[in-house]
């Protein structure tokens, strides 16, 4: 069988290690971490595996020819800034599209590069998942979903059909929205809220039903 291609992630914490852990070996031979922060004992990613920081990024691709990365940052603004950090050190650097072994993509769904889909989940047909989406574990994404580049969902998402996400934009774990809702840019939907009105950009909305409750500012926390 074929060797899959180099793989680096950018990001050696608790993400790191899920989204090693989705890492389909027939595809990428993983070859370890980037980060900038000491090793964290706690983390899932193994520390024996950080290779150095994200400035040896250019080094290390000289020295593995071919190899992809991804970046394992779950919050939406910081992995955008990384993407750029990364794409300033590395110019052609490629980015892998990482989708676990065990969710299940339609033949007819297409998901941009650095984006990353964790174990359980389902994107259904006709669903277009941009750049460096995150889309957390056991997310169902219907037919016919857009979701815009640096978007994200918590685990156990629902959305039902033709459902717009914008880019920038968190939806909460356990949240559910309804078909044919649109979601602007940089919105976060809060943990368990139930979406079925459309939200303009740059609100955070929860609740059953999910209201609007404040306006946010680019990058503001919410995780
Ligand atoms: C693998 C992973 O772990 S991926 C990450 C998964 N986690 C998520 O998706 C979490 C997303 N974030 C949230 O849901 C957050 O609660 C947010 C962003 C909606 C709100 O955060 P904050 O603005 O910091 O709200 P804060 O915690 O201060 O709460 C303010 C009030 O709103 C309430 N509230 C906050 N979130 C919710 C919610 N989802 N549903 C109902 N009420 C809520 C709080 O109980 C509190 O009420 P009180 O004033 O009566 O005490």
């Amino acid at each position: 069988m074929a060797e899959g291609a180099p793989l680096l992630i950018l990001g050696a914490g608790a993400h790191g290690g899920v989204v090693r852990d989705c890492v389909d070996e027939r595809r990428f031979r993983f070859i370890g971490y980037l980060d900038d922060r000491p090793p964290d004992p706690l983390s899932s990613a193994r520390s024996e595996l950080l290779l150095g920081k994200v400035d040896d990024l250019p080094a290390l691709l000289r020295d593995y020819p071919g190899t992809m990365a991804v970046i394992a940052i779950g919050d939406n603004m910081t992995r955008l800034r990384m993407a750029e950090r990364a794409e300033r050190l590395v110019p052609s650097l490629t980015w892998a599209t990482i989708v676990h072994p065990a969710a299940i993509l339609s033949a007819r769904a297409e998901i941009g590069p650095g984006t990353v889909v964790v174990a359980g989940s389902i994107i259904n047909c006709g669903s277009r998942l941009g750049r460096h989406i995150l889309i957390n574990t056991g997310t169902i994404i219907d037919h016919d979903n857009s979701m815009d580049d640096f978007a994200s969902t918590g685990p156990g998402v629902v959305t039902g059909g033709n459902v717009r996400i914008g880019g920038l934009s968190h939806v909460g774990i356990g949240a559910s929205v309804r078909h044919g809702i649109r979601i602007g840019r940089n919105c976060v939907i809060g943990g368990q809220a139930y979406v079925e009105r459309d939200v303009d950009d740059d609100w955070v909305s929860f609740g059953i039903p999910a209201r609007p409750r404040y306006r946010r500012t680019p990058g503001q926390p919410y995780l």
